[in-house]
């Protein structure tokens, strides 16, 4: 059973993307990096879907594709209907109150110049019907909403916590009232305990404006809290994905099951460790032929095939995809 694509369920997609593909120039005398490399996915409006992988798996540059922010090498990719796989700028305007991001670094991601008032009415520059009276409305509602008060638009983004500061961010990011969001590692800059304050806001807010999100994390237990989906990268490849429930209890592929054993990851030394490492394994020096599996080097189950032959996406009896050759094997036990 080979799948063509994988969809959610149900209503047409807000975000389609079709086998994406993404490269960068490494240097002249070496072929390009494929960071991403036909990756399927979709993103239903109100929909959250989890894309998690080590570090260095393409899941910043697929949220950077979508927006624009890099070129795309092959594939498309479909935002409300519409095709804006290479939108020039005018399109990228028009689409900017639609689609938002919410960034991992919240130091790094407001302008200290700017107090918070200013930035959250900079977002609305493409509003040409608010007034003046309906922009500051929507401030003051926007941050109430957020959970910050009213006082917050005169300060600047130093005189706020990191959790704060990621409070800020989002209101920027729903000013527009955005039908997507790119939410990427929005949690991972911020101690624990803020992080499931943030969580919770993101799904209020979903839950209140019915907003999809595509959400970027490493951490396994993040992306449970929050998608319904999840899409499991490596290497710049899709190796599967499914309904989040059943990834957690019947993960098919032997990268989901590593990474689960992986999870959680409470200490954030180790994880910033670990995440050094994953790059340096991952780095652009070792080039994954198309013809074979990215994981085949460091899978336990890897046979000669594996290391030849590039496995489809086959749907599994559970609605999951996965992209292994022996997946059906690993599970009967027999490997
Ligand atoms: N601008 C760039 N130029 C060259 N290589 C890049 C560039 N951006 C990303 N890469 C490479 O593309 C691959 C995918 O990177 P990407 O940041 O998308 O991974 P990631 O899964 O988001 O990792 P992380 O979780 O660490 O952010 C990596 O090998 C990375 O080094």
């Amino acid at each position: 059973m080979t799948a063509s694509v994988a969809t959610n369920r149900g209503s047409a997609p807000l975000l389609d993307v079709r086998g994406l593909a993404v490269e960068f120039d490494v240097g002249s005398h070496r072929p390009p990096l494929r960071a991403v490399d036909g990756v399927d996915l979709s993103v239903a409006a109100g929909e959250t879907v989890g894309l998690v992988g080590e570090s260095g798996s393409g899941k910043t540059t697929i949220g950077r594709a979508v927006l624009g922010l890099v070129p795309v090498a092959d594939g498309a990719i479909d935002f409300g209907g519409s095709d804006i796989t290479h939108a020039g700028h005018r399109q990228r305007r028009e689409l900017s109150a639609d689609l938002q991001v919410v960034f991992q670094d919240p130091y790094s991601s407001l302008n200290p110049t700017r107090t918070i008032g200013q930035t959250l009415r900079e977002s609305l520059w493409a509003d040409k019907h608010l007034t003046p009276a309906g922009v500051s409305e929507r401030v003051r509602s926007m941050l109430d909403r957020v959970g910050l008060g009213a006082d917050a638009e005169r300060r600047y983004p130093l005189q706020f916590s990191g959790g704060q500061r990621q409070r800020i961010a989002i209101a920027r990011a729903l000013m527009a009232r955005p039908r997507l969001v790119i939410c990427d590692e929005p949690v991972s800059a911020l101690d624990l305990s803020v992080q499931a304050q943030v969580l919770n806001l993101l799904r209020e807010l979903q839950a209140e404006l019915g907003l999809g999100y595509l959400f970027v994390a490493h951490d396994l237990a993040v992306v449970r809290h929050l998608s319904r989906r999840i899409v499991v990268l490596y290497r710049g490849r899709v190796m599967e994905q499914g309904d989040a429930a059943t990834l957690f209890e019947r993960p098919a592929h032997p990268y989901t099951r590593a990474l689960l054993d992986a999870a959680p990851v409470p200490d954030p030394e180790r994880q910033r460790r670990r995440r050094a490492a994953a790059v340096r394994q991952g780095s652009a020096s070792t080039v994954v032929p198309a013809e074979a599996c990215p994981f085949a080097a460091r899978c336990p189950h890897a046979i000669d095939a594996c290391t030849t032959r590039r496995p489809p996406l086959e749907a599994t009896p559970e609605g999951s995809l996965v992209a292994c050759l022996r997946w059906q094997e690993l599970r009967d036990g027999d490997a």
